[in-house]
């Protein structure tokens, strides 16, 4: 049986409704221009909901108008820059399906034609109104004859067609959904990309956030294999709404929660889940990674990944990316503003006045000029912190398990031992790794000068709490600034820590890395990873697997296979490639010792049967195909 697809013009095919762009036009050097807009809006809406008559809607708009002819010149310019993306980028089905495409509009044809030309429909698919001009041009009104103009005209022109075979109309008003209601439409498609109207949502037998979508639930030529509205992300612990923009402008379904989730919300959540945003807090386990059978991403939303079981991840073909530069500034500012608060007693005579105690002295109240800083761990925050700290007249002390190459006149230690008994601050940079559990304990801390100060914003279990403790109540150590716990609590809320209520301690609820600047930037890093490697396969920067920038996909189709590093997964991928004949026009091969990552580009037409077989060798982890 035939089909035939229906589509409305208005906010469907184009972004906009095409009369409040021409009253953009007519209306530009009015001053009353925006009150007359909002009006013609207004009143564009309840025409579309069916809350007036269409006949009296399009009187009303037009008399508002006060268009000319010429007018409708730049009226059609505008609407060709404002075709709705998803239809622009699928040209090729209404090449192919020219046939059994139609317009109906309660729009125009004088600007419907000309837009829809691009796209394959003649004049003579395309059913609209038509306007009637002036003698010297001007639109002064619209043929009442056509049954378009008048209320539930889609209904009578398309009986008025009487199309044999099955009628699918994609609108995105009541005239389009009215049409299922009175028999002569067979399903009616919701179509949101540009504006969402519940009473239509409500009445649709499908919604359809784009074209993508209308073309994947009929099985039709698309541009993209899979539509992304059916990609569903979950971004917790309230990463910045900037990541949710991105996503969402290009297309994905973003769900948003606000902390972090245990083990069992997150299975039960991620069941239909392709990518899961997170920051510091959030576990996710192997037995989080075996029961997320959609999962193939994870973003950490900040540096740390010690959160995340980086090879159950890479055994599952799921690739993880983080934001290693975004947030170092804002810890390395904090971590100054910490030493000098700390060398100046300021939290000490800040909580006494608040206390009711005026307590000026300079006991215990030094400048941090001069002063030695103890960097432990030079990477990208200690570097940076190095530099900033000898600007303030420091002298800067670092040791790194690795050999890292001094910045300024930084001077490097050979042990930390060394280092402590040298410091008069010691600052804790060091990574996440669990070697480094404990790391600064009850010997460490006998190791430092009498009377320094300990500041740690890089992981809580890097310091043992009651080492320190004690030491801040013997008063081995004159202060301390902690920024992160050995265990630190899911949600904002009650929290203990032994440290609480010792004098010249600052606390903080891990805020290193929460500025806006930072979780904007991160936000900004994170999923633009994270979609170069969904769209088109990319895993630059990638910390758990081969990492592979792929050049852009040109009229091919991309088949991403992931696989266990065992001999012969290449040799059988080419293997099934050759038997079915297909034409590579590029591939691309990136290994480490327990995974391979291949891609390989073929030419268009091929065997689906394809898809299968390759899923099917021995050692496949995962397989995509994009378009
Ligand atoms: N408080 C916060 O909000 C916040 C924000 C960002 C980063 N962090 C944490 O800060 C730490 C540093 O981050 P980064 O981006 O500079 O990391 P990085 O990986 O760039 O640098 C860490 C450095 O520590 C060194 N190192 C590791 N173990 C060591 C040891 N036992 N002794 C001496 N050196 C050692 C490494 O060789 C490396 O040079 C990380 O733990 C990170 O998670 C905390
Ligand atoms: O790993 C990091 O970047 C820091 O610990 C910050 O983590 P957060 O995003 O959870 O604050």
């Amino acid at each position: 049986m035939s089909k035939y697809y229906i589509f409305d013009f208005d906010s469907t095919l184009t972004k906009v409704e095409a009369l409040d762009v021409l009253a953009e036009i007519t209306l530009a050097n009015n001053p009353k221009k925006e009150e007359v807009i909002n009006e013609i809006i207004k009143i564009t809406n309840l025409g579309i909901d069916g809350d007036i008559s269409f006949t009296q809607s399009l009187e009303r708009r037009i008399k508002l108008l006060n268009a000319k002819r010429s007018d409708l010149n730049l009226l059609i310019q505008e609407l060709k820059k404002r075709v709705s993306s998803s239809i622009e980028r699928n040209k090729e089905f209404f090449e192919s399906y020219s046939e059994n495409i139609y317009v109906i509009s309660a729009g125009f044809k004088e600007f419907i034609i000309p837009i829809v030309a691009e796209y394959n429909i003649p004049a003579e698919r395309v059913f609209a109104n038509t306007f009637e001009f002036s003698q010297d041009g001007e639109i002064i009104g619209f043929d009442r004859d056509n049954v378009l103009s008048v209320h539930n005209g889609k209904i009578a022109c398309l009986q008025n067609l009487q199309l044999d075979g099955e009628i699918q109309v994609i609108g995105d008003g009541y005239s389009d959904y009215i049409t299922k209601e009175a028999g002569v439409a067979d399903k009616f498609f919701a179509y949101t990309e540009n504006v969402q109207r519940e009473k239509t949502i409500k009445n649709a037998d499908y919604i359809t956030p784009n074209l993508d979508e209308f073309l994947f639930i009929n099985d039709l030529p698309r541009n993209i294999s899979y539509p992304k509205n059916r990609i569903k992300m979950l971004l917790l612990e309230n990463i910045h709404a900037d990541a949710y923009e991105k996503f969402t402008n290009d297309g994905f379904t973003v769900e948003t929660v606000g902390r972090s989730l245990s083990e069992e919300e997150l299975i039960e959540k991620l069941q239909d889940v392709h990518v899961i945003g997170i920051r510091s807090k959030t576990q996710i386990t192997k037995k989080v990674i075996e029961n997320a059978p959609r999962l193939l991403a994870v973003g950490a939303f900040c540096i740390g990944t010690k959160q995340i079981d980086l090879d159950a991840c890479k055994e599952n073909g799921i690739v993880v990316f983080n934001a290693p530069y975004s947030n170092t500034r804002s810890v390395v500012e904090l971590a100054i503003g910490e030493i000098i608060m700390l060398m100046r007693s300021v939290f000490q005579r800040s909580t006494e006045i608040h206390n009711g105690e005026w307590n000026k002295t300079a006991q215990g109240s030094k400048e941090v000029r001069g002063k030695k800083l103890g960097i432990v761990g030079y990477g990208n925050i200690g570097k940076q912190l190095s530099v900033l700290a000898e600007a303030l007249g420091m002298d800067v002390y670092y040791y790194d398990v690795e050999d890292k190459l001094a910045l300024g006149n930084a001077t490097k230690m050979n042990s930390l031992a060394d280092l402590l008994a040298i410091s008069d601050v010691v600052t804790l940079h060091v990574d996440d790794n669990s070697l480094n559990r404990n790391y600064i304990g009850a010997k460490e801390i006998s190791q430092m000068k009498d009377g320094a100060h300990l500041v740690n914003l890089s992981r809580g279990f890097v310091v043992d709490i009651p080492a320190l403790t004690e030491a801040l109540k013997s008063g081995k150590l004159a202060g301390a600034a902690v920024d992160v716990y050995p265990e630190e609590p899911r949600k904002n809320g009650d929290f203990y820590t032994d440290l609480k209520g010792l004098p010249n301690v600052i606390l903080t609820p891990h805020v290193g890395g929460s500025t806006e600047e930072a979780q904007r930037d991160i936000a900004d890093f994170v999923p633009g990873k994270i979609m170069a490697y969904i769209n088109s396969g990319n895993t630059v920067d990638a910390v758990n697997f081969p990492n592979i920038r792929l050049p852009k996909q040109q009229n091919s189709h991309r088949f991403l296979h992931m696989h266990k590093n065992v001999s012969g997964v290449m040799a059988n991928i080419n293997k099934v490639v050759a038997e079915f004949g297909l034409n590579i026009v590029g591939q691309y091969l990136s290994t480490d010792p327990k995974v391979g990552y291949v891609i390989t580009d073929v030419d268009k037409d091929y065997n689906q049967d394809v898809i299968q077989e390759l899923k099917n060798v021995e050692g496949t982890l995962r397989f995509r195909v994009l378009y």
